[in-house]
């Protein structure tokens, strides 16, 4: 190597592999309130754990349709502990009272949880399909096309009714040609079928208790939300528009996976 290409070819360092220059440069408080740092990092950590479960989530699905039991349940595992990491870090912004966050809360604008996509394209791959995920996302816009994306291909709920097929159990056909763009209903047929995994205590009835601690784990994370909503701005509506900690009540018992928990009083 010449000195001249050893000048311009930089080797590659920890900043450089990790793009530190971008990541820590990217924090940029509106206010000189100290509690806007922290306001700003713990969303950037959510979008990244977002980004990284939506990774992970895609590798479930191509392995849930390969049938493989046991490369599922290390995804799963992998998922599920990064959920118990999301839902604990709410205790740090919790530290912030409500008049520190009052003291920088008018510089967020209009902004709000309502414009994180990748949580609405999460919720989308996990199974939601509901027209209401689109407002905030402009027709036309990359956010609204990335959700729309995520509505028109099978959720993880259809790549485990494939899973369960593949496993030689009888899901009805109807669920197995469903059109994936519309809601999951709720099947007594396939209520029957889990029933029988369940009975058959092996790997599918494993990969079902996952998906069903998966569903716990995002319900965790709006109750814990709520709550921190609650004790931060009381009833105040919200800066995205929302009546606020009243609309997020409303959407706490909503279950992704509602035929997994619909079968629980029959086990
Ligand atoms: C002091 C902290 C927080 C407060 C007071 C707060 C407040 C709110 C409020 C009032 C809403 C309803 C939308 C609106 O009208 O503004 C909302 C929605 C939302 N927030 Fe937060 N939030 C906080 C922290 C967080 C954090 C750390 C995240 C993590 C990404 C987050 C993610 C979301 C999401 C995804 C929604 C949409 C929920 C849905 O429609 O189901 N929020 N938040
Ligand atoms: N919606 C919150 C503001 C808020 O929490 C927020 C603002 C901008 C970016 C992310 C936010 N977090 C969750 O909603 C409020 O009404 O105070």
């Amino acid at each position: 190597m010449t000195d001249q290409s050893a000048d311009t070819a930089a080797s590659l360092t920890y900043t450089s592999y990790l793009a530190l220059d971008e990541v820590l440069g990217a924090q940029r408080p509106r206010s000189d309130e100290h509690d806007e740092m922290l306001f700003i990092v713990i969303h950037q950590v959510y979008e990244l754990w977002f980004k990284q479960l939506l990774h992970e989530l895609d590798e479930l699905q191509r392995v849930l349709v390969s049938g493989h039991t046991p490369h599922a349940v290390r995804v799963l595992r992998r998922v599920l502990t990064i959920f118990k990491v999301i839902v604990a870090q709410i205790d740090v912004l919790e530290t912030m009272t409500p008049r520190q966050f009052t003291s920088f809360r008018a510089r967020l604008d209009a902004s709000s949880g309502f414009q994180s996509a990748q949580f609405r394209e999460l919720e989308a791959v996990l199974g939601r399909r509901d027209e209401r995920a689109f407002a905030h996302y402009p027709q036309g816009g990359a956010q609204r096309a990335q959700i729309e994306g995520a509505m028109s291909r099978p959720s993880v709920f259809d790549s485990f009714l494939a899973y369960l097929h593949s496993h030689g159990y009888a899901v009805p056909v109807d669920l197995l040609e469903r059109d994936v763009r519309k809601p999951v209903e709720p099947s007594p047929g396939l209520q029957k079928v889990l029933l029988q995994v369940y009975a058959d205590d092996s790997g599918p009835s494993t990969v079902a208790e996952h998906l069903v601690d998966l569903d716990e784990g995002l319900q965790e994370w709006r109750y814990r939300h709520v709550k921190m909503v609650e004790r931060t701005i009381g009833d105040k509506p919200g800066t995205g528009g929302s009546p606020g900690a009243a609309y997020l009540r409303k959407t706490l018992f909503q279950p992704v996976f509602p035929d997994l928990w619909a079968v629980r009083s029959e086990l």
